[in-house]
Parts: structure tokens; sequence; C-alpha cells
């Protein structure tokens, strides 16, 4: 072996005492638990992934005719979908996200829910009484009287449910559908305190295993916690994660001091993903926080991190970032920099990434519906369905002549085609598809000469020739106009403010929620890597305003006296939540990394940057 060969098989085999610890507690005659407590890139996911393959291989028979499972916890269902691929299926892993286990765990435990729920309610309108008492009229109190009535009805109706019900990946209305919170809040108390759940969990799950376990539920992570305590020697209670990567406030802020000091506690020190610069830069993030300090690899020398510091009132945000863009294929030399397509651009919320991707007229009317929410973002929601899963697709097929698609697509979804309204007609098949050849044309005829109608005229072509059927909640818009009707719901005026946005936005759209986007958001991306990585930092623009304090973090703004008082009395502050978050986000690029900065005082934050050997002066760009 040549001395550059050894260099990286001991880089690749560094930290493998940490995947062996994992495998020795991994016995279902003497299971153990563990923290794999490693930085980012440390490939925490890759030990994972590997202890299922072991689990497969060694135990896999004796588990299947035991009939038990391995669980495996994940954050998302993207992460869930790999792990399954990863491990094919196999029945003897049971692979789900959080709110999927937990469920897993009550389903059908309707009378131990109904009496849950009971003991419950009342005191949750209780609460809402006094505070509807203390309260001023408005729009709270309206949304407050609405949760007593509907709270009220849920108490009355409760004893006559009979099974309740609840979807983890999308909003739960009506009376027997349970909340997300309650499923949760749920299990974790039946976890510790119903014997019979308990003995279910034991003798179905010898190992429990939690990827990103920094960001499980708080209740839920006490409660396995707890769960473990009880049943030591039993199970495996495995978690793979890192305190430094917790970006949201609902996870359990001290697990690290929560783990048994008897646990297994496997270390691992490389990071395979980061090129040298970019390992640096995480280190000094990372040093006010607990001082754990990676290594890089040794083929993973060089590499790039530069800042871009913007005032605030620099309106044309897209530009500044261009302007960014250019300055890194000239200081990488890598022109792939200049095509935004290659640079995943991660923006706090969604919003940014919309006026980005231009799509607002699209996102703005919509986002703002609650109920619309969720499906809104994940691409389900029934009203833009119609214009993502059929009258898109149908366009762009014509547009790239493919007769083929356009065909399956018609025959897929348009009642035109359908075959009973075909049989009813006399005249031979071609004449039978008249009506859909005419519906098609007229649609398309909007898009003549590079048109770009909006929403609300492809939706009056395609109800009018009855192309595709038309969603409920669209019906009484179609032929309406954009003028907002007084007696309109919030809905209903969301939807026609949205009729008004361009088609070309549709697509856009769809390419941001399918992830085949450019941009992310800094909460989205955790978990992934990729080569070229912009980081915008823009607490301004931001809606949520305690999304993060970028300005207070990077010595641009003092410190409130909230923070102060928080610091004081060792709770959770604004400016570590802000640490947290630039770590994830810096610390997914391989290759360059440019972190843009909007600022009321840029000249501060540079003076920071310096001294606190986080960028050389060379490496920050300011704009004033
Ligand atoms: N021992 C290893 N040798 C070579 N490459 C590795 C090794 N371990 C992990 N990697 C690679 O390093 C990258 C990061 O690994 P992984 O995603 O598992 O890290 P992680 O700790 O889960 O990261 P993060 O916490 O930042 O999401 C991946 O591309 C992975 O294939």
């Amino acid at each position: 072996m040549t001395e550059e060969q050894t260099d990286l098989f001991e880089d690749d085999t560094r930290d493998a005492p940490a995947d062996e610890k994992i495998r020795q507690a991994l016995n279902p005659q003497e299971p153990k638990s563990f923290f794999l407590f490693a930085g980012a890139g440390s490939g925490k996911t890759r030990s994972l992934k590997d202890a299922l393959e072991y689990l497969a291989q060694t135990f896999g028979v004796e588990l299947r005719q035991r009939g038990r499972q391995v669980a495996v916890i994940t954050y998302t269902k993207a992460a869930r979908d790999e792990i399954l691929r990863r491990v094919n299926h196999d029945p003897i892993f049971h692979v789900a996200t959080i709110h999927s286990f937990a469920w897993s765990l009550v389903e059908g435990r309707n009378n131990d829910i109904r009496r849950w729920v009971l003991e419950r309610l009342p005191a949750e309108i209780a609460k809402l009484h006094e505070e509807q008492a203390k309260g001023k009229p408005g729009k709270k109190s309206d949304e407050r009287a609405r949760k007593i009535d509907s709270k009220g009805r849920r108490l009355t109706d409760l004893p006559t449910i009979r099974t309740f019900t609840y979807n983890p990946n999308g909003d739960n209305f009506g009376m027997d559908s349970l909340s997300h919170e309650e499923v949760i809040s749920m299990t974790s108390e039946f976890l510790t305190s119903k014997e019979t759940l308990q003995k279910i969990v034991l003798s179905r799950f010898p190992f429990i295993l939690i990827d990103e376990s920094q960001d499980t539920l708080k209740p839920f992570m006490t409660s396995l916690l707890r769960f473990e305590e009880t049943y030591r020697g039993r199970i495996s209670l495995g978690l793979f994660g890192d305190t430094m990567q917790r970006i949201y406030p609902h996870g359990l802020p001290e697990l690290a001091n929560c783990v048994p000091s008897h646990w297994r506690q496997p270390a691992k020190i490389m990071n395979h993903r980061s090129r040298q610069r970019i390992v640096d830069l995480a280190n000094a993030i990372r040093a006010d926080y607990d001082g754990r300090k990676q290594r890089a690899r040794k083929d993973r020398e060089g590499g790039f991190a530069r800042v871009y510091l913007f005032p605030n009132s620099e309106l044309d945000r897209a530009s500044a970032e261009a302007r960014a863009r250019r300055d890194m294929a000239t200081a990488t030399c890598d022109d792939k920099w200049l095509v935004p397509e290659n640079v995943k651009a991660l923006t706090l919320e969604h919003h940014m990434a919309a006026y980005r991707l231009g799509f607002s007229g699209v996102f703005e009317p919509i986002d703002k519906v609650s109920s619309f929410k969720t499906s809104f973002r994940d691409g389900t929601l029934a009203p833009l369905r119609l214009f993502t899963e059929r009258i898109l697709p149908l366009i762009e097929a014509d547009q790239e002549g493919d007769q083929f698609t356009l065909m399956a697509l018609l025959r897929a979804y348009s009642p035109l085609v359908a075959k009973k309204n075909l049989e009813n007609e006399v005249a031979d098949m071609d004449s039978r598809l008249d009506p859909v050849r005419t519906a098609v044309k007229e649609l398309i005829a909007l898009f003549e000469g590079a048109a770009d109608p909006t929403c609300g005229e492809v939706l009056d072509s395609v109800a009018q020739s009855g192309l595709f059927e038309v969603p409920d909640v669209l019906q009484p818009l179609v032929g309406a106009g954009l003028e907002d009707d007084d007696k309109a719901d919030e809905q209903q005026s969301a939807l026609r403010s949205f009729l008004g946005a361009k088609f070309s936005e549709i697509a856009k759209y769809k390419e941001y929620v399918e992830d085949r986007s450019a941009f992310g958001t800094h909460q989205g991306v955790k978990g992934l890597e990729f080569p070229r990585v912009m980081v915008m930092a823009d607490d301004e623009s931001a809606r949520f305003k305690g999304a993060a304090a970028y300005e207070k973090l990077l010595g641009a703004k003092p410190k409130s006296k909230t923070d102060l008082k928080n610091e004081a009395e060792g709770k959770e502050t604004a400016i570590e939540r802000t640490r947290r978050l630039l770590y994830v986000t810096c610390t997914r690029a391989e290759e360059s990394l440019a972190l843009v900065v909007y600022s009321g005082d840029p000249t501060a934050i540079k003076k920071f940057l310096i001294c606190k050997g986080w960028f050389t002066s060379d490496e920050i760009s300011l704009f004033n």
C-alpha cells in the first residue's frame, strides 16, 4: 500500500470502533442501549444503515421466526423511504416516521383513546374560556370561540365514536380524528403507564433505533427513555444524532445529559462529507457550543467558504445573490456556480424561495389558509392538483408533441374519455373522440404564441369543456372573475386570488414541492449534502420573527432583555438556535459554500467574523 492509500484507509476506518460497539449492543439475547452522538457528515446515517444490514444478516431468520421486528424511526418521509429502499422493504424492519410509529402503537385501542380524550377535553375547554374572558374581541377571539364550540361538540359526540382515525401525513378534521399532538401525547403516556402496551412493544421490538434523535418530539423521547430504564436489558434503544443539529424547538434540549452514563456512547471524529475549509468553519461555529472538533479526510483538502454581506436596504435580493454566485465562480474556478440549478440555495422560509423561483402568485394567497397549509406544502392539495397533475402535464405533453402521454393522461383523468361516456355514443370511435379533441384544442389555444394565461382562464376552459373534473371547492369560482365576494370564506377568497396568478407559476410551484428545484429551506435540508451551497441569512425578510436571529449571532445587533434573561436562567436563546441552524446549513456543502447575509450593520458582521476566526478578510465581500 502506498502512503496515500494508507492515509485514506485510516480515514475510512478511523471511526470503525464506533460501528463495532453498536454491533455488540445489537444482540437480542443481551440488548444494550447506545447513543451515537457525532458531528455533521460523520456517517451517522451510514452507521444506522450498516447496523440494519448487520441485524438482517445475523438475526434476520430468528426475528422472522419469532415475528419480531426492528423499529426504525426517521425524521422525514424521505429518510423513511431511503431506508426502506436500503433494506429492500424487508418486513423484519418497521420503518416509520415518529407520528406513524406512535399511531401504530395505539391504533385500535379505542376505549383507551376515548377515555384519554375525555379526561383532557374539559380542561382544554376551561382554559379556552379563561383566555376568552381575558382576551379582546378580534380575530384571535373569533378563532377561540370556534375552538370552544368544536371542542364542546366533540365532548358530546365522544361516547358515540367507535373508531378513532388519524392521518400521520396530513390534516386531521372531523370528530373521530385525532390531532398530531394528541397522538404523540397519548402514546407517550400509554408507553409509560399501560402495562399491556409495554408488553406488546417489548415482545415485538427488541430494538428501537432512532435517526435524528435530537429532534424527536420531547414527550415521546422522554417516555422512551423511561421505558428503556424500566425494561433495561430487555430492549436496545439506539439513538443516532447530534445535539448541535437540533433545529426544532420540540426536541429534547438536554438529550446528551438525559442519556444514562452506562449507555454505550460510541464516538466519531471524522467528517467524510466536506472539504477541509468547510470542516474548519463548522468547528469554529461549534466552538462556543460544545467545542467538539471534527477532522476532514486527507483526500478532502482545500474547499471554499466565503461571505457576502449586503445591507438590508438591498431590495433586489435576487441580483445580490447572482452577484455572489458570479464571485464564487471566479474564486473557486468552478463555472457551475454561474448556473443557479447547480447551487443549492437555502432560504429561511418558503415564501423567500417562492419569490426567488417566481411562484409568489400561487404561494402567497394559498399558504395563508391554515387548513390548506400542510397539503399545499407537500403538493397534495386537491384544487392545486387539478393544475399540477392534470392540466400541466397535458400542456407539456402537447408542447413536446408527445401524443402517447397526452392520450394516457386523458384516459386516466378525463371524464370525456371515460369508457361509459364513449359507449353511450352511437357514432364511430373517431367521432366519439371529437368532444375531447375540441376540449384539448380550446385549452391549448390559450397558450398560443407563448401566451401565459391566468390559472382562472385555464380553469374556465377546462370546466366549460368538461375536460377534467373540477374539485368541489373550485366549482363556485368557475367563470366568477377575480373580484372578491364579501360573503366568500377564507378558502374561497384565497383560491380566487390564486386564480389570478399566471399559469407558468404552476410548473415552478410543482418543481419546488417535489424538491426538484435548486431551493430548499434551512430546516428542510438536514441529512442532505450538495457540492455547492448558498445559505441566505435574512432576518429582515422573515415573517415568523422567531425564525432566526442571524444579526444577533453575528454581532450586528445586541442581545435583547429576553435573550439575557434566558441566558442567565440557562434557557434556550434565539442566538443559540440560530447557531445550530447555521451549523446545519453550512455543513451540507461538500466543495464550496457561500454565506449571504443581509444586515442593518454589515461592517459589524465583518468585524465579528474576522475576530471569531470564522472567516479571513479575503473571504469576506462587503457591499454597502
Ligand atoms: N467511513 C466512511 N468512509 C467514507 N465515506 C463515508 C464514511 N462514512 C460516511 N461517509 C460518507 O460521508 C457522507 C456523510 O455521511 P452521513 O450522511 O451518513 O453522515 P451523517 O453523520 O448522517 O451527516 P449529518 O448529521 O450531517 O446529516 C456520505 O456521503 C457518506 O457516504
